[in-house]
């Protein structure tokens, strides 16, 4: 026996329910071979006992074809989450933490934010998802450098791709560059489903979701089908954003997410070659909301445009410039949530059931209601109907 033989006899065992093979998916692991016994790893992505069973059958019988003894597999599955204490409806239980980035009006940098923080998270040793549910627009493939990449896609399972040392997906990857859908409030929750229970994420310590703006059905489509472990809000300081980022913290308040703080981006600007500082549009203004929400600032980021050019060239600035003032704000802004997620845990977790739909199952929220109701829900009730 060889690693070879070994190899080319588990490259004919296909992941259940896809036409791609356990060894081309990367999945087997640890090949170790004495004489002609043989054992090795297989690291599925799903917890289901048939999947594993039909691996193991069919590596041994591909094995014992090819002259092996005896054939000792490990099957290393996801576990329900260990760390998270976390109740109610989870489609995507191998995710230990869900973090939704959200703000209350679009270009305050609220993606600019979910990808220096699932960064930092990852320098920090966490392993970390990033999801671009902003199906409005997509723009985190373009700030990791990996707009020209496709993931694989297998049946109806979607591969993740890597940067930075974070899996990601992205709606933008998914669709022709510079295409845009009209989306209806149902095709936005299906979409978030899928993002969940589609994509193929590994076992993660954290998933960090980049929401579109606003509060809607992306949100509450999200909070109804995992447990959100804490919500982050990014604001910039004029009073108009800030109002509009009292009814993010709002909506966290409403879908009981433990809110994890606010990021004050475009706080102020240094020159760079004078270090002089200006309010540009103002600084520290977010506190009194941060009072109001009982939460804090967990970051004040500056006007750079270093952040700008990092997020045009997909290359964020926590990994482009890791000892500039911002890269390190971005740090402690990671190391705070990090805080606030272990404590949530510690506390029992969250809990997603006081958010479910309560129409019957099959039933629609929209099918249910009188002309009336049914005109109220059209103008954007969150029914998903409209
Ligand atoms: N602190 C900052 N300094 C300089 N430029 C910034 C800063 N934060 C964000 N930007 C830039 O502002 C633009 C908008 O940022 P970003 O896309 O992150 O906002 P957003 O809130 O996610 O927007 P949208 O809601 O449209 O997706 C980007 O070009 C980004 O590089």
């Amino acid at each position: 026996m060889t690693e070879e033989i070994v190899k080319s006899a588990l490259s004919k065992v296909m992941y259940p329910g896809f036409t791609k093979d356990i060894v081309t998916f990367g999945f087997v692991k640890d090949i170790a071979i004495n004489g002609n016994d043989v054992s090795f790893t297989v690291e599925i992505t799903s917890s289901a006992p048939e999947v594993a069973a039909q691996i193991v059958d069919e590596a041994e019988k591909e094995l014992k074809n090819a002259g092996a003894g005896k054939v000792t597999v490990n099957i290393k599955a996801p576990q329900m989450p260990k760390e998270s204490s976390s109740q109610g409806k989870n489609i995507a239980p191998q995710i230990k933490n869900f973090l939704m980035v959200s703000s209350g009006k679009g270009g305050v940098g609220k993606s600019t934010t979910a990808v220096n923080i699932a960064i930092a998270l990852a320098q920090q040793g966490k392993k970390v998802g990033l999801l671009d549910a902003d199906i409005y627009g997509p723009n985190i493939p373009r700030m990791l450098g990996i707009s020209d990449q496709k993931p694989e896609v297998t049946g109806n399972k979607v591969l993740p791709m890597k940067a930075y040392g974070i899996e990601v997906m992205s709606m933008g990857s998914l669709m022709e560059e510079g295409q845009s859908l009209i989306w209806r409030g149902a095709m936005i929750m299906k979409a978030i489903e899928q993002f969940l229970r589609d994509i193929l994420w590994s076992e993660l310590d954290v998933l960090v979701i980049d929401m579109p703006p606003g509060t809607g059905d992306a949100q509450l489509s999200l909070a109804q089908s995992v447990p959100v472990t804490a919500g982050l809000t990014v604001t910039t300081p004029q009073s108009v954003s800030l109002d509009d980022s009292r009814r993010s913290l709002d909506m966290f308040k409403k879908l009981n997410i433990p809110i994890a703080g606010i990021v004050e981006n475009m706080s102020g600007f240094i020159a760079p070659d004078t270090g002089v500082e200006y309010d540009i549009f103002g600084k520290g203004t977010s506190q009194p909301m941060a009072d109001e929400f009982d939460t804090k600032i967990i970051a004040e980021i500056p006007i750079e445009p270093a952040i700008r050019t990092g997020g045009d060239e997909g290359k964020p600035i926590i990994f482009a410039d890791p000892s500039s003032e911002t890269a390190k704000r971005y740090m402690k802004a990671a190391e705070s949530i990090w805080s606030t997620i272990e404590e949530i845990n510690a506390n029992g977790g969250v809990d997603n059931q006081s958010v479910q739909p309560t129409t019957p199952p099959g039933v629609s929220a929209c099918s249910t209601g009188s002309s009336s109701s049914q005109q109220q829900q059209s103008s954007g009730g969150g029914c998903g109907c409209s």
